[in-house]
């Protein structure tokens, strides 16, 4: 742990000041810088308590954190991209002028989300809680003024069709030096991310990187940090079910959120002891891990169902759809990687572990009455039949049995008549459950829209594939009228209205937004040649 810690990551420090709720949004205290050092601090905290018999007041508490931090966010610099260009080639292929317009808006706002860290940063780490990486980044926007890990993936695919590949391998190797210095990705930027991760696409980053740029050496060379990842979630993540060994998302520190430390205590009141209140905070940010923060897709019951509210959720006992998925999809790169390098045995090696992932998911996950995958409760043992766009991710990746293609592309799409995921204008709500938790019903991401619709391309039947580009124009044309109307990328979106933006959660309405122009941008360079907004009515019946 960094000397800075206790300030940022947990502690009486911490406690103090977040639970006297002196910001409307309880991530920016702990993005402030410290003007002295961690011990100095520490010292002038406890003498701050001393003089105030420990019970301070809300004003001298803010005094302070005036008297000792600084500003949030005052450790970057806005950075324009050295490799930004002004035409990047995916805009010829655009058709409608409005679109090719939105295009060039889209490729220009990268230039809005580029940050650098200044050079006190790398000089004096322990002043900040960023972790200091040596290339400048694109970030998702909003309050998010720091690197994601996930949405890194289809940020650096943005940036990749927008030309910019210096960038891209810039944030790449940012996420290979913090592999080599701390053994894992956090969930973001910031220290205290630091006992969680994110859905592991590092290694979907480089196949990327090297696919536009057919640089296999970058391929090679990013072998060793690749299968680390990989060892890494295999170590830290693994679980029995029904006999095999699959992965669920895992956090591995102590106490609230620090990000959120007063929302999770307030949740946490519901608990009586300190040990059911530690677990109830591990599956809060167990659920930060997979990106879903927050959804029912993690509650269990005492009935063994999914109703419920934040207290219920136990992520760590569900074994997920999609974090398997992406760790067969590793496996599998990291052995098309060594076929690069030519190394036979290693290459052997990471395709059998491929193999073993595909057989558990087929004989875990995979649920021949519903005619998808879902996710597996451990508790119950039992399958979770509740749609959630994660049910999809194998397409993706195509983590089944090549054989089965026309059988699973029957199943599966009769799952999705079934839950009727096409009556809605505004895309595929990740979950048909409404609690107000920003990862249910109705909001609508660009990340699990991308999987899901990659996904019916990449089984390839005529069916899948026609739904699949029906789906991606909706996508398109929705993001657009949303843009068209506000001048704004989301976050996130509302499948109930063709063009509305979501909501919900713990915070305010997010813009900038990084994956959601990466997954527009790569949009409009394959749709971008057939979408016509001529036929688009206002609220998007004809948006198909
Ligand atoms: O502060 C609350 C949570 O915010 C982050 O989660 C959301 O934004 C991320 C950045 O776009 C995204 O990766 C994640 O999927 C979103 O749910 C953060 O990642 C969480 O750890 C944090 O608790």
């Amino acid at each position: 742990m960094n000397a800075n810690g206790q300030i940022y990551c947990y502690g009486p420090l911490l406690h103090t000041v977040q639970m006297a709720k002196l910001f409307p949004d309880s991530k920016t205290f702990v993005d402030m810088k410290l003007k002295a050092s961690p011990e100095k601090t520490m010292e002038l905290f406890e003498a701050f308590m001393a003089s105030t018999n420990n019970a301070p007041t809300n004003d001298q508490i803010r005094k302070f954190v005036d008297d000792n931090f600084g500003a949030k966010g005052t450790e970057l610099e806005v950075w324009t991209p050295t490799d930004w260009v002004e035409h990047p080639a995916f805009l010829d292929l655009v058709n409608d002028p409005d679109l090719k317009q939105w295009g060039v808006d889209l490729n220009n706002i990268w230039k809005e989300l580029g940050r650098k860290m200044k050079d006190d940063v790398h000089k004096n780490p322990e002043y900040y809680s960023i972790i200091p990486v040596p290339n400048p980044v694109i970030v998702p926007g909003g309050r998010f003024i720091e690197f994601y890990y996930w949405d890194s993936y289809w940020i650096i695919r943005g940036l990749l069709y927008s030309e910019m590949r210096d960038t891209a391998r810039g944030m790449i190797e940012n996420f290979m030096s913090i592999v080599q210095r701390i053994g894992f990705i956090p969930n973001g930027g910031r220290v205290y991310y630091g006992g969680r991760s994110q859905p592991p696409l590092l290694a979907g980053m480089v196949k990327s990187y090297v696919d536009f740029t057919k640089d296999d050496r970058f391929a090679i060379n990013a072998l060793d940090v690749l299968e680390h990842e990989f060892e890494y979630f295999i170590n830290n993540h693994s679980v029995q079910a029904k006999g095999y060994n699959l992965a669920v998302y895992r956090d591995s520190s102590k106490g609230p959120r620090p990000e959120s430390y007063s929302e999770d205590i307030e949740t946490a009141a519901t608990f009586n002891t300190d040990e059911d209140k530690e677990n109830h905070y591990s599956e809060l940010k167990s659920a930060a891990e997979s990106g879903m923060d927050f959804s029912s897709r993690w509650y269990i019951n005492e009935k063994g169902t999914n109703v419920g509210n934040l207290s219920v959720t136990k992520t760590r006992s569900i074994v997920p759809v999609d974090l398997n998925s992406f760790l067969y999809w590793n496996a599998k790169i990291i052995a098309e990687f060594h076929a690069k390098a030519g190394n036979v045995d290693k290459m052997t090696e990471y395709e059998t572990k491929a193999q073993k992932i595909k057989e558990a998911i087929q004989a875990v996950l995979w649920n021949e009455e519903a005619g998808c995958w879902l996710d597996y409760d451990l508790i119950n043992e039992k399958p979770r039949d509740y749609f959630v766009t994660s049910n999809l991710a194998p397409l993706w990746v195509k983590a089944y049995n090549i054989s089965d293609t026309d059988k699973i592309s029957e199943s599966v799409l009769n799952y999705i008549e079934k839950n009727k995921l096409d009556t809605f204008p505004g895309g595929i709500p990740n979950s048909l459950y409404q609690t107000g938790e920003q990862w249910d019903f109705p909001n609508v991401w660009a990340p699990m829209q991308y999987i899901i619709i990659e996904g019916l391309d990449n089984l390839g039947t005529p069916d899948a594939k026609q739904l699949s580009k029906r789906w991606g124009h909706r996508w398109v044309k929705s993001n657009f009228a949303a843009y068209r109307d506000s001048r704004a990328m989301f976050e996130k979106y509302d499948a109930e209205k063709f063009g509305g933006h979501g909501g919900g959660g713990e915070y305010g309405v997010q813009k900038g937004f990084g994956w959601t122009n990466g997954v527009i941008i790569e949009w409009l360079a394959k749709y971008g040649h057939e979408i016509s907004l001529s036929n688009t009515g206002a609220a998007g019946e004809n948006a198909n």
